[in-house]
């Protein structure tokens, strides 16, 4: 099967800083690929430039079969890119219900005088938007009152709006930018059965994550990023195995210790989640 996304000797600079360097992967589609390495790997950068945010130094990248180098983000969207960021970017001043319609507008055919006017093809646009909206929230598990300001929601339920709003883009292909941080255990299960599903559409999934034990029950396949470079590419049961990911997370000094999905979720900063969740409150 031809894959979905190319990604093929990717570089990222800041000035000095090499925040990717010499990336190259590829995603199929209905697959589950994640992106892990330890803080200031180059994971986001990365998925900035995939996803039309950075410009990169140097490299390719294709999507569907076509460049999408200096490709505007709205354009990569359009072509069936959608992606959900780090930290929530829900419009904080609008509904459940409105915050996944926007996912929809750029699609919408009617014309400014129906706006103005409230015309009847207006109004059938609008009804078809909401219904397309609720059935997205439904999709993903929501299950509170779609009339509430996002920011009345519990981080949780947020989450799930954000994931909604990216799948009313109609994607072949998401980015999940650490979808699990602030979650609790419960939450994270849901999480899992709803990347799965969403897999299940056939869609190609992109997973930023720091939760080992996730990643390992989740991906198929797994990348390691270290100070921007590539350390590895396989599978679960590889990555665990792999004495250079051991290193990169444990240090030296640990490399004998065998690598399960405890320790690994153990190097991971407890803290980062909580800072996050103060971010959002
Ligand atoms: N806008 C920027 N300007 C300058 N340097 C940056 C910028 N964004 C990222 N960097 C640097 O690039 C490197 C990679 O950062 P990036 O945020 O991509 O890592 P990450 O793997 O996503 O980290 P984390 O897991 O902490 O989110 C780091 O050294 C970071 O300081």
């Amino acid at each position: 099967m031809t894959a979905l996304l190319e990604v093929r000797d990717l570089h990222l600079r800041f000035g000095g800083v090499k925040a990717v360097d010499g990336l190259s992967f590829e995603v199929r589609e209905g697959e589950i690929l994640a992106v892990i390495g330890p803080n200031g790997a180059g994971k986001t950068s990365a998925f900035n430039c995939i996803s039309g945010f950075y410009r990169p130094t140097s490299g390719s990248i294709s999507f569907d079969g076509r460049s999408i180098m200096r490709v505007l983000p709205s354009t990569i969207t359009r072509r069936g890119m959608a992606r959900t960021f780090q930290n929530l970017r829900l419009f904080k001043e609008m509904t459940v219900l409105d915050n996944v319609k926007t996912a929809m507008h750029a699609n919408l055919r009617e014309g400014i005088f129906d706006n103005l006017l409230h015309t009847p093809r207006y109004l059938r646009a609008e009804e078809a938007c909401a219904r397309e909206a609720r059935g997205w929230l439904d999709f993903v598990g929501f299950e509170g009152d779609e009339q509430l300001f996002v920011t009345q929601l519990p981080y949780g339920e947020q989450r799930r709006v954000e994931i909604a709003r990216a799948l009313a883009t109609s994607p072949k292909l998401l980015l999940l930018d650490e979808p699990a941080a602030g979650l609790n255990y419960g939450e994270k299960q849901g999480l899992m059965r709803l990347i799965r599903k969403i897999r299940d559409l056939g869609v190609g999934i992109v997973l930023i994550e720091h939760d080992m034990g996730l990643v390992m029950e989740l991906a198929e396949r797994i990348v390691v990023l270290n100070y921007g470079k590539e350390i590895a590419d396989g599978t679960p049961a590889e990555i665990k195995a792999n004495p250079i990911v051991i290193e990169a997370y444990l240090g030296a000094e640990d490399e004998e210790a065998a690598i399960d999905d405890t320790t690994l979720t153990q190097s991971v900063p407890i803290a980062a989640d909580d800072e996050r969740k103060g971010e959002q409150a």
